[in-house]
């Protein structure tokens, strides 16, 4: 009963070639992709497939039925393009999916057969109706509420069977256009059921409300897998089981706009991961207080969000080898330090300046010299002090408290509110003219408490405040110079301190090394941004979004159907938006935008203006950018954004005036953050490194982090702009699934191949069920004699030329492996124990002496081959129609049957 080793392999190889060759399958291979079986939904009776292609116009026949179904993609815009091209450009994938319409033929089977219909109404909603007559080109649909409209019939899109309405996996749905996709998310949306899954992705609505799905009830529902429905929780249960069984780093990368639920998304999935193994309470505490700190210290209230965080983060969470945490590691990037001098209208600094205003108790106020946050103009300015519902006074207990739970201790506090009440009164320093432009600082209380608080000499501040000194020469300054110089100081003075914070939580977190074998990483990235006035921190922002973009679209959409591409399977390609041109025209080198902004701020010559028209010269070929008077616009793929060139060089440069250095290193606090801060920023002005580049080199190292991890994506979504509970706007909706492809995503999904062997893993993995010799086989073979031999559908599987891919588990063939094992390891066991050992051995030489009587010689040669080897055991036994030698070896159970 051996088979032949080569024979399997030639004959693929073959048809794979036929295949390519002619252009048609070959009858060896397994039948083109079948429909996804819908799990917990019924089908119409009349079963229509709904091959939906992207980019081209397709037409599929109904499979099981005489009539035909045409289902046509147009690549018509369905608005929010912005007008550019490049927007247009985009709706390739997502918006032609999303179009897919009835066709001529249909029409008569969709009124025969009451199915419903979408058709957008005149105020361009879309209306779930059933269609009543077709005229020409025209069709009548009476809609839900009643009404008849009259549509164009390219303008009607299939819609679900209501069993479809609310699934837990939009992939699930046989229709995936847009208004089938929108209304399930909004039938979920109203029931507070806010995730979803979209084929791999994680989709979370933001309820802007307590929806009651978490805490450690819940935690231990989905820790025991009583639930096993979309929550963050699950997502979190998965990375942390796919940790302790496959031994590999995990990620979870969270990504939406600002104000769509990153942050509270991270907090959940760190909450989870904290408490799945509950025995470290002590770093559960300090890991779940760490969230209280870097808010105060990283969030404010923006027009976007009342609580955005203002960096971006990645926290690794570290497990023993038992999946105990033993620590955690919080890396941070682009801080947004200019908000501590500048905020525009509406919006607040840095909630921990409020924080204290409101709550420091009277002995530290007075330590401080501190007044009410409207006293100060770094906080004042913008006309907004408190935020609706936030409990400032409060806030400031807490995180006092979350500063003794991580070790901070008083010290080390009273002088980081003396540093943040030292920054207060910085802003308050005013300026009095000299003569016609020039100014000096003014020598009062601000000036003094500044001073005091920081721990340098007044006269030193003074002076820097009045003077830019270089070369030996001081020169007095204007007033926007000098106002200038006294926020970068401001700026920099809390930016140190935040960093200075981030490596005091990491060391507290830091626990056993050396019990660390694992990590969790939670991103938690920056959300695109697009404002009025759009400068350096944005143009960061939007090419760190734009580079996890690309990591997404790569993950589950190049590399996906790549290997499809590579194994020689039957795979229908999804065309997806490749931003790569976006990126070159950042990451190039010596020509992308971060090195040539690297290069101008380090040159003397250049100004705002020679940088644009260095991009204009040596960027123009890209269509991805283009030029104006002092400004520059780049197509990402979320939108088109016109940054401002005034100010770029300086603001990566990022340069601390060499008099205002001396001043921060003369300052003597005990924590010495200013003296810290100072020599990191003479060495990396040693180094030459500008902003810019050196983000673009920590974003390359947070990539390949992911890389080498396996990634679970969680993409928030905001419902609505107004950030309001129970509102549903499903164009706002719409744009973020569009921009982001998770249509296009879920487009693969549904008849991706979720689970993969090679073919060695498979032979070895389940070569315990074959009743043939599988010793002399080889991987490929065995593979499909035991697809064979199970009976497996071929529609479940497809055979590429190093790994087998399956549409589903391989349930069937686990429990049968499980019990094959259980029985021999059973026989394991008995076999190995003392006296049935010794039973073992007389049974086995008197099996192998009747066996060599009986059989002749095969069966015996192989089990003294078998027996030779020390780590396996072996067993032979014999009935009335065959012999059979049961090896055990590694855990893998080999079983070989002789014939008579
Ligand atoms: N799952 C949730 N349950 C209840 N409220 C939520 C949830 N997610 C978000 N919110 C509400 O929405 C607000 C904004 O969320 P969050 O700060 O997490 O957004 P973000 O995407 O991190 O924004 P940014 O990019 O600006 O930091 C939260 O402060 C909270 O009020």
């Amino acid at each position: 009963m051996l088979l032949s080793s080569r024979s399997s392999l030639e004959v693929m190889l073959d048809s794979l070639r036929l295949r390519d060759n002619s252009g048609e399958s070959s009858p060896d291979l397994p039948p083109a992709l079948p429909s996804r079986p819908i799990s917990k939904a019924r089908l119409p009776k009349r079963l229509i497939r709904s091959t939906i292609a992207v980019q081209h116009v397709v037409s599929c026949d109904t499979s099981n039925n005489n009539e035909k179904l045409d289902v046509k993609c147009s690549s018509r815009s369905s608005g929010g393009g912005g007008g550019c091209g490049f927007g247009r450009k985009k709706m390739i994938g997502a918006a032609a999916a999303a179009t897919s319409s009835v066709s001529v033929d249909s029409i008569g089977y969709f009124i025969r057969n009451k199915l419903g219909v979408w058709c957008k109404s005149r105020n361009d909603r879309w209306e779930l109706g059933k269609i009543e007559s077709a005229v020409g080109e025209d069709v009548t649909v009476r809609v839900s509420n009643g009404n008849m409209i009259t549509v164009s019939r390219r303008e009607l899109l299939p819609a679900n069977t209501d069993v479809l309405d609310g699934v837990d996996d939009l992939v699930e749905l046989s229709y995936l256009n847009e208004p089938s996709v929108l209304h399930s998310l909004q039938y979920r949306y109203n029931r507070d059921i806010i995730y979803s899954k979209a084929g791999p992705v994680l989709l979370a609505f933001n309820p802007f409300k307590d929806v009651n799905i978490y805490g450690d009830d819940f935690v231990a529902v989905y820790k025991e897998k009583i639930l096993d429905n979309p929550h963050v929780y699950a997502v979190a249960d998965a990375a942390y089981n796919d940790m302790m069984k496959d031994g590999v780093n995990q990620s979870i990368i969270i990504s939406g706009e600002s104000g769509a639920g990153k942050t509270e998304t991270a907090k959940f999935a760190m909450q989870y991961l904290a408490s799945v193994k509950s025995q470290n309470y002590e770093m559960k505490s300090k890991l779940i207080q760490t969230s209280c700190i870097l808010e105060a210290f990283g969030n404010a209230k923006t027009s976007r969000n009342w609580n955005s965080s203002r960096f971006g983060k990645l926290i690794d969470i570290h497990y023993s080898a038992e999946g105990m945490i033993s620590g955690a590691c919080i890396q941070t990037y682009l801080f947004e330090k200019s908000r501590v001098s500048q905020i525009c209208r509406g919006e607040r600094s840095y909630h921990v300046f409020y924080q204290m205003c409101a709550g420091a108790p009277p002995v530290l106020k007075d330590k401080l010299n501190l007044k009410m946050s409207s006293e100060y103009k770094f906080l004042n300015q913008s006309g907004c002090l408190k935020i609706n519902g936030v409990d400032d006074a409060h806030n400031f207990i807490k995180l006092v408290d979350a500063f003794d739970t991580l070790g901070i201790h008083g010290l080390d506090q009273e002088n980081i509110f003396e540093l943040l009440a030292a920054i207060l009164w910085l802003g308050n320093i005013s300026f009095a003219a000299i003569d016609e432009e020039l100014v000096e600082p003014v020598a009062d209380e601000a000036s003094r408490s500044a001073a005091r608080l920081m721990g340098c000499k007044m006269d030193d501040l003074m002076m820097v405040l009045s003077t830019n000194r270089a070369h030996n020469m001081t020169e007095p300054l204007t007033l926007q110079q000098a106002t200038d110089k006294r926020n970068t100081l401001a700026n920099f003075v809390y930016e140190s301190l935040f960093n200075w914070l981030i490596e005091e939580v990491n060391t507290s977190l830091k626990g056993n090394t050396q019990h660390t074998r694992h990590a969790i990483s939670i991103l938690d990235t920056y959300g695109f941004e697009s404002l009025q006035r759009n400068s350096l921190q944005q143009l960061f922002i939007n090419y760190a979004d734009e580079r996890l973009q690309q990591h997404f679209i790569r993950h589950l959409c190049k590399l996906e159907q790549e290997e499809y591409e590579l194994e020689g399977i039957h795979w229908k390609k999804v065309e997806f938006e490749d931003n790569q041109e976006c990126l070159d025209l950042f990451e190039k080198k010596p020509m992308g935008i971060i090195s040539m902004l690297n290069e101008c701020s380090n040159s003397s010559i250049a100004t705002d203006t020679t940088f644009t028209e260095k991009i204009k010269q040596h960027l123009s070929y890209n269509l991805c950018i283009s030029c104006e008077e002092g400004a520059f616009r780049v197509r990402h793929y979320a939108r088109e954004v016109q940054y401002d060139a005034s100010g770029l060089l300086e603001k990566d440069s990022d340069k601390l005036q060499f008099d205002t250095i001396q001043l921060l290193s003369s300052c003597k606090k005990p924590l010495n953050l200013s003296g810290s801060a100072s020599g990191v920023m003479n060495q990396v002005q040693a180094a030459g490194q500008s902003v810019g580049s050196k983000f673009m080199d920590h974003l390359s190292k947070l990539i390949n982090q992911m890389e080498n991890s396996k990634q679970h994506f969680i993409r928030c979504i905001k419902p609505n702009t107004k950030k309001l509970p129970g509102i549903y706007e499903s164009d706002i909706v719409w744009e973020q699934l569009k921009c982001s492809q998770v249509m296009e995503v879920m487009q693969i999904s549904k008849s991706r191949y979720p689970l993969r062997f090679t073919h060695q893993e498979f032979a070895s993995r389940f070569g315990c069920l074959l009743s043939t010799n599988v010793m002399c086989m080889d991987p490929l073979s065995t593979s499909v004699a035991i697809l064979q031999q199970h009976r497996v559908p071929t529609q479940m599987y497809q055979v590429g030329f190093t790994k087998l891919f399956f549409r589903g588990q391989v349930d069937a063939l686990e429990n049968l492996r499980q019990e094959v094992l259980g029985s021999t390891r059973e026989l394991d066991n008995r076999f190995l124990g003392g006296r049935v050992l010794v039973d073992f051995h007389e049974l086995k030489f008197g099996i192998v002496t009747l066996q060599s009587f009986i059989r002749g010689e095969n069966a015996r040669r192989e089990f003294n081959v078998l027996k030779k080897q020390n780590h396996g055991i072996a067993l032979s036994s014999l009935d009335e129609h065959m012999t059979t030698v049961v090896h055990i070896q590694s855990g893998t159970c080999y079983i070989k049957t002789y014939g008579w």
